[in-house]
């Protein structure tokens, strides 16, 4: 394979392919140039199961130059006063937000999900930015007093330096955007390794910065099939001063170990195997509509999706009736089609797993309650899936589904519930109906996770910290924690002549 010729003139020979209708850049992005490269991999729609497009696939000499770029272009970013790059990103998200179709249909075209639930992912995602811009002016540092006279202590924020940001295909936009406004913002150059399922969202961002006139070079892109190679390359190489990863909790874990190489600064927001609990003084009503949501958003693809619907036995029976109904009822389709409710999975094999999963449930003595089998035809769709009578011990129960399957189980009592729900190696979202708030409070404190969504099944929101503990990460995004994830304190001591400068 030739390498990538980055003598290629900006945004001139740049190859793009028409997505829905929108001209998408198929290049990576070096030091301001889009390079299309000989190598190149096939990108599918999960709605149809064909690929759609093709897209340059770098290696690590490619990650190596882009990471090149960001070097050369940190120091003039880090410096660039403040409240410029919040005008550049001010400017960007004023572009994004003219081209939301492009974002929105590239997203149900490369991710499958329903062009509702896409739109609903572009404003987050755009608010992520408005919320980093907002903060950008006010990452001051303090002055005051030492413990002893004779100097004053002088600290400020400095940018961590070049970081290098791997994204997961589930919220193909939301996770750049939640990860690059607040590198931008901090004042660091960035390489974004994009999922090889969902490039093209990425692509746009990155096109949109470039156009509001980010300097080259500040944002670098790279498409790979060779996410491990490109990673290591990157990792050990010591110009590279954060990683900031989602993704699942294997392949965190392993980032973490070539991190350690050099101690790279790194934020991590990894799996989850969320509980949803529903107290015997619950409005029923409201939780089930809340449980649809929280399950089947993105055909259950998401790292806070519930993972186990704990009931207290008061009220099983009629959640379990109610919910039932109301999965039954889902419309699954194609993204764009009218009033699509859920979409497919991203791919064959993990809705084959899913499937495998559900059988061997069923298998084990579980009752499968509706769905329970893929949809025939073309696409990777699977019937919203409902299930009780699986052990707690089982891989539904302990794992990561990741996928449109419910599982309720019944419980007891609240002792028993908190229990259930913190017995999983994970710690990132939970969830907890009751009517009685100080209830709501203390029984939200005992469970051991990074969110707690309380009568609620999407808490979503650029000005909280979301992330979890235990393995479902390290840091939070967003909230007053999200921008300093890219920042590193540093601290003068400022000796004065404290008795001279008596008067
Ligand atoms: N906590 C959060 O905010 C959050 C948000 C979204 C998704 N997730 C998690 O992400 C997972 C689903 O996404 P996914 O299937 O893309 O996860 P994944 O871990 O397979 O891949 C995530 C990213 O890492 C890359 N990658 C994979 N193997 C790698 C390796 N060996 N070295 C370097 N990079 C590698 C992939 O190409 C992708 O860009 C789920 O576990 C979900 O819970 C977490
Ligand atoms: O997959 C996890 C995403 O972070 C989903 S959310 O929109 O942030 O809840």
């Amino acid at each position: 394979m030739t390498e990538a010729t980055l003598e290629a003139p900006r945004g001139v020979g740049r190859r793009t392919t028409r997505i829905h209708g929108h001209d998408v850049p198929t290049g990576i992005h070096i030091g301001g140039r889009w390079v299309d490269l000989d190598a190149t991999f096939e990108v599918t729609d999960p709605a149809t199961g064909s690929a759609f497009a093709m897209v340059s696939d770098a290696s690590e000499t490619e990650a190596l130059q882009a990471l090149d770029a960001a070097v050369n272009a940190q120091h003039a970013w880090g410096s660039l006063n403040p409240r410029r790059r919040a005008r550049l990103l001010r400017d960007a998200h004023d572009l994004v937000r003219e081209r939301a179709d492009a974002f929105i249909d590239v997203m149900v075209v490369e991710s499958g999900k329903p062009r509702a639930e896409a739109a609903a992912e572009f404003e987050l995602s755009v608010g992520f930015f408005e919320w980093a811009i907002e903060q950008v002016g006010h990452l001051h540092g303090d002055f005051g007093p030492g413990s002893n006279p004779g100097y004053r202590v002088v600290t400020s924020l400095q940018p961590i330096g070049p970081s290098l940001l791997i994204t997961p295909w589930n919220f193909p936009m939301l996770m750049g955007a939640r990860k690059m406004s607040a590198a931008l913002a901090a004042g660091c150059t960035l390489v974004v390794k994009s999922a090889q399922q969902t490039p093209f969202t990425i692509a746009l961002l990155v096109q949109a910065l470039q156009d509001a006139g980010v300097p080259d070079g500040v944002v670098n892109l790279i498409h790979t099939t060779r996410s491990d190679t490109a990673s290591t390359a990157l990792l050990a190489d010591r110009r590279l001063k954060k990683l900031s990863f989602t993704g699942s909790t294997a392949v965190g874990a392993h980032l973490l170990t070539l991190a350690a190489q050099h101690i790279t600064h790194s934020s991590m927001e990894l799996g989850g195997n969320a509980p949803f609990i529903v107290l015997d003084d619950a409005d029923v009503d409201l939780a089930v509509r809340e449980a649809v949501v929280c399950k089947f958003r993105n055909a259950g693809q998401a790292c806070v999706a519930a993972n186990r619907i704990i009931l207290h036995r008061d009220i099983a029976d009629e959640f379990t009736a109610k919910f039932t109904a109301a999965v039954e009822t889902l419309k699954v389709g194609p993204g764009f089609a009218d009033g699509v409710q859920m979409g497919p999975m991203i791919s064959a094999q993990q809705r084959q797993r899913i499937d495998q999963l559900v059988r061997g449930a069923v298998a084990e003595g579980a009752e499968l309650l509706t769905g329970g089998k893929a949809v025939p035809g073309e696409g990777f769709f699977y019937e919203p899936t409902v299930l009780r009578g699986v052990d707690r011990s089982s891989r539904l129960s302990c794992g990561e589904l990741f996928g449109p399957v419910a599982v309720l189980y019944t419980v007891d009592s609240v002792a028993e519930a908190i229990e259930f729900a913190n017995d999983t190696e994970y710690g990132l979202s939970a969830y907890l109906f009751t009517r009685d708030i100080s209830r709501a409070v203390r029984i939200g404190e005992e469970l051991e996770c990074g969110m707690v969504g309380v009568n609620r099944g999407i808490m979503a929101d650029p000005v909280a910290p979301f992330g979890g503990t235990k393995a479902s990460g390290l840091g939070r995004e967003g909230g007053d924690q999200g921008v300093k994830e890219f920042l590193e304190a540093h601290y003068i001591a400022l000796t004065i002549d404290d008795e001279r400068a008596q008067w």
